[in-house]
């Protein structure tokens, strides 16, 4: 069964992970502070059991699916060969039988027999790849970037090790561990190192030194600023730390925890006052998800991400390619779609009404069964006016003609921008019903710190975390993996 992203146990607080009724080796099951107090060799034999069982996975599993592959490519080859040699050579490594026609062309080359047999095979052999590879591989794979198709390498190294202290942390088992998640938490990690370097590593050590005097409010303050936390979410912050931190010595570590657990408080608070169970699509049930944003923020490159995650985790998923306002947009929503294999539903002709767009892309999802429908919606309008009509008209339909579908309005921030994306939200929020944050391009940025800005501002909990360009570069958001990755990476 395929692997659901979207479910996966990614928190702290979660449900005993559904992998956990297996028993051979012992989670590493720890609350936060307790995990600062476990035994690093508990930890490395942890990382080490979740390393070698990715090792054995991974000689089963990619070996198994290349040796198909280069088989197909080689039967490819012997048949191709067998026609293309019908009148020609067939030479067998030590006897050489060769036929007249080559006899004779052999005889005015220079070359020994045997040393001209092997130049004419290796040169019919690399003529015969080529042309195998060329018509064997499918269109959609001859589209897809590098970054697609590329296997993620394992190595035992620091990132390694940090990744599964967090996924053992959350009570997770060595032997369900994959490489995939453990690639997912280096990245995160190694995006957020600017904002951690920067700034919250200096954060970590006033806070770590005990009580707070004024002169190490002051500093933290400014230190939480320029991470681009923001005013208001400083503030909350700074009270929350100094009602932890009071008068008493507190021990680093502990006042460390306090940190991590006030960031993971305010990041999870949206969530608490939902009423809906899951963010998850549901199986056999249609969800739509609404993608808005400014041009530039990562719209188009999320929604094919998110499609990509969608397919893996083995929903029926289709595209709306709404964004017909830009003459480019619905090109580049179906160049994702055919990386990610996903079906886009555009209106071909100019000027459409994205409306009908949506109107078209629900009839098919409805038809198709499809579980989740990613409509892209346009960055910029006219004016505010227009970019409000035009959501709520797409809202709109969306009631009418799927009443039942679960629909998330989802509003992508480029988190470089820091405070300054914030304003753009708001005029989302505005006009969208905006339901959650897709926060992209964490990779490179100092300004890390926006993500809880962006909560305590809006109000809307984070749902997609992007951290970097290629298809595999974002997913669900989890706050603990967040945090540790700020403060502990
Ligand atoms: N480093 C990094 N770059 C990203 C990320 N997400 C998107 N980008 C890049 O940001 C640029 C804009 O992304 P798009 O997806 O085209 O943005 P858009 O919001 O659809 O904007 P338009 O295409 O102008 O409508 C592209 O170069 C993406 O590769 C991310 O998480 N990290």
């Amino acid at each position: 069964m395929a692997f659901n992203w979207f479910r996966r146990p990614n928190n702290e607080s979660a449900d005993t992970p559904e992998t956990q009724n297996q028993e051979e080796t012992p989670a590493v099951e720890a609350t936060e502070t307790e995990t600062t107090e476990l035994d690093t060799a508990d930890l490395l034999a942890f990382a080490k059991a979740a390393y070698k069982n990715i090792q054995e996975k991974q000689q089963i599993e990619p070996e198994s699916s290349v040796a198909v592959e280069e088989n197909t490519i080689t039967e490819e080859i012997v048949e191709t060969e067998a026609e293309a040699e019908t009148a020609s050579v067939e030479i067998a490594t030590n006897t050489a039988e060769i036929t007249d026609d080559v006899v004779s062309e052999i005889e005015t080359a220079n070359l020994s027999f045997l040393e001209r047999a092997a130049a004419e095979r290796e040169a019919k052999q690399e003529k015969l790849i080529a042309s195998a590879i060329e018509t064997e591989i499918p269109e959609t794979l001859t589209n897809r970037t590098e970054t697609e198709v590329e296997i993620p390498e394992l190595v035992f190294d620091d990132g390694f090790k940090w990744s599964a202290k967090v996924l053992a942390a959350q009570g997770r088992k060595a032997e369900d561990i994959s490489l995939e998640e453990i690639t997912w938490l280096k990245k995160l990690r190694q995006g957020l190192d600017k904002t951690r370097r920067n700034i919250l590593n200096q954060l970590k050590a006033i806070v770590g030194q005990g009580p707070l005097n004024q002169a190490a409010v002051n500093e933290i303050e400014s230190l939480l600023l320029q991470a681009d936390v923001g005013v208001e979410a400083t503030d909350y912050i700074i009270a929350a730390l100094q009602k932890k931190i009071l008068a008493e010595v507190t021990p680093p570590e502990q006042a460390i925890a306090y940190l991590k657990e006030i960031l993971r408080g305010m990041l999870d608070a949206p969530l608490q006052n939902q009423d809906k169970p899951s963010f998850a699509p549901e199986k056999d049930q249609l969800t739509i998800w609404l993608i808005t944003g400014v041009n530039g923020a990562g719209k188009t490159t999320t929604i094919g991400k998110i499609s990509h995650l969608a397919q893996k985790s083995g929903y029926k998923c289709l595209i709306g390619a709404a964004d017909t306002f830009r003459a480019a947009a619905v090109e580049q929503v179906k160049v994702w779609g055919n990386r990610s294999g996903v079906e886009v539903i555009a209106n071909p002709g100019k000027n459409t009404d994205p409306a009908a767009v949506v109107f078209d892309a629900i009839a098919a999802a409805q038809s198709r069964e499809t579980e989740l429908l990613l409509i892209d919606t346009a960055g910029r309008l006219q004016n505010k006016k227009n970019l409000m009509d035009e959501l709520s008209k797409i809202r709109k339909i969306i009631d009418k003609k799927a009443p039942n579908a679960r629909v998330e309005s989802l509003l992508v921030l480029d988190s470089t921008l820091g405070q300054n994306g914030l304003r753009q939200a708001e005029v989302f929020s505005q006009a969208a019903q905006l339901s959650g944050v897709v926060l992209t391009k964490l990779d490179g940025t100092g300004k890390g710190g926006v993500a809880i800005a962006v909560v305590q501002q809006l109000g809307l909990p984070i749902r997609f975390i992007g951290a970097g360009e290629g298809i595999e570069d974002l997913r669900p958001f989890s706050s603990y993996e967040f945090v540790e990755a700020l403060l502990s990476g």
